[in-house]
């Protein structure tokens, strides 16, 4: 489990009489606060999965301008049961409060959970759900990757094919943002985007999720028992540029603690991952690739080498703008 706001921000966010934030966890870029609220676009699942060709044609017609417009939407009839993302979120909660002690006993930036599963020993609420969890998770990237590789043209499994998602590679994050004396001098996440394909998250009802949205930041607020999903670097790649990965960062704030809970779900760490041969030989070899090929697990190394900062990684593959 990646403890992204770890526990020493947790301890200190407990200590008595702590009434502004040490300086070294100021934020001193675009102020944290805004009034805009983002209207992400909303995709039922069951509809890109319909046998009715017309629902399934509008579902898919409806994802493509999701991805192409806000790299950000809300799933819903996505199949996952309440009791799990619920049971999951108190699981994370568990789990970020044990004691020192009891806290894991690996790296604790990342929890691979596919194709090699891996997880916390404690608690035990955790140990339980988090394989049905992430197995789901990963059927519901399964059929947005279908209803993906269809939007671009391309053969129904062309996509999942390409990427050997047999063997994708899955990590279990789960973030927790203490409760800050002052907030609008502070950011809980800086701004990124999410290697990989699609990345699915949940929270304990409490926002903060930034988006950034031409140009500016806008607040998230998905439905209770929705999952946001957004598209990844890699997408952005495979689409050649038709599906742009979206920076976005969370926010504190000075009344609850908040969890959230992401899942990352990229292709397999040996895939090479390049824009699709047949998105760059249009008719008379008019459209370039735009990105460079780079093994995914070269991508990660490189990218995890340094800080999360803006879209830097993705900049390096890029060949034109
Ligand atoms: O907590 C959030 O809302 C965002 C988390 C996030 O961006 C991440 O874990 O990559
Ligand atoms: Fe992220």
């Amino acid at each position: 489990m990646a403890a992204r706001s770890n526990s020493s921000v947790k301890q200190l966010a407990e200590s008595p009489n702590l009434s502004s934030i040490p300086s070294n966890y100021i934020y001193h870029s675009d102020p944290a606060e805004t009034d805009l609220q983002a209207s992400i676009p909303v995709i039922d699942l069951s509809l890109l999965t319909s046998h009715n060709p017309h629902h399934k044609a509008k579902a898919i017609h409806d994802l493509d301008q999701a991805c192409q417009h806000w790299g950000f939407f809300i799933l819903v009839n996505h199949g996952m049961p309440e009791e799990l993302t619920q049971g999951m979120l108190e699981a994370a909660a568990e789990f970020f409060n044990l004691s020192e002690a009891d806290k894991p006993d690996f790296n604790p930036e990342n929890v691979f959970v596919h194709p090699h599963f891996a997880c916390p020993h404690k608690p035990q609420s955790l140990r339980g759900l988090l394989p049905e969890y992430c197995e789901r998770s990963r059927d519901v990237v399964a059929k947005l990757l279908k209803a993906i590789s269809e939007s671009l043209g391309l053969e129904e499994t062309e996509m999942e094919k390409a990427l050997e998602m047999t063997s994708s590679l899955q990590i279990f994050v789960a973030n927790y943002y203490p409760r800050c004396p002052n907030p609008e001098a502070a950011m809980g996440i800086l701004p990124h985007s999410d290697h990989g394909l699609f990345t699915l998250l949940i929270q304990n009802g409490v926002g903060g999720l930034q988006i950034q949205h031409h140009q500016r930041w806008f607040n998230v607020n998905p439905p209770p028992n929705s999952i946001l999903v957004n598209t990844g670097d890699h997408l952005e790649i495979y689409s050649n540029g038709k599906y742009k990965s979206v920076l976005h960062r969370a926010i504190v704030n000075n009344k609850t603690a908040r969890i959230s809970i992401a899942t990352a779900n990229g292709p397999s760490l040996d895939a090479v991952v390049a824009p699709a041969c047949r998105l760059v030989q249009g008719e008379g070899g008019g459209v370039v690739a735009a990105y460079a090929a780079m093994k995914y697990k070269d991508y990660l190394l490189e990218q995890q080498s340094g800080q999360l900062d803006g879209k830097t990684m993705l900049k390096r593959v890029r060949i034109q703008d």
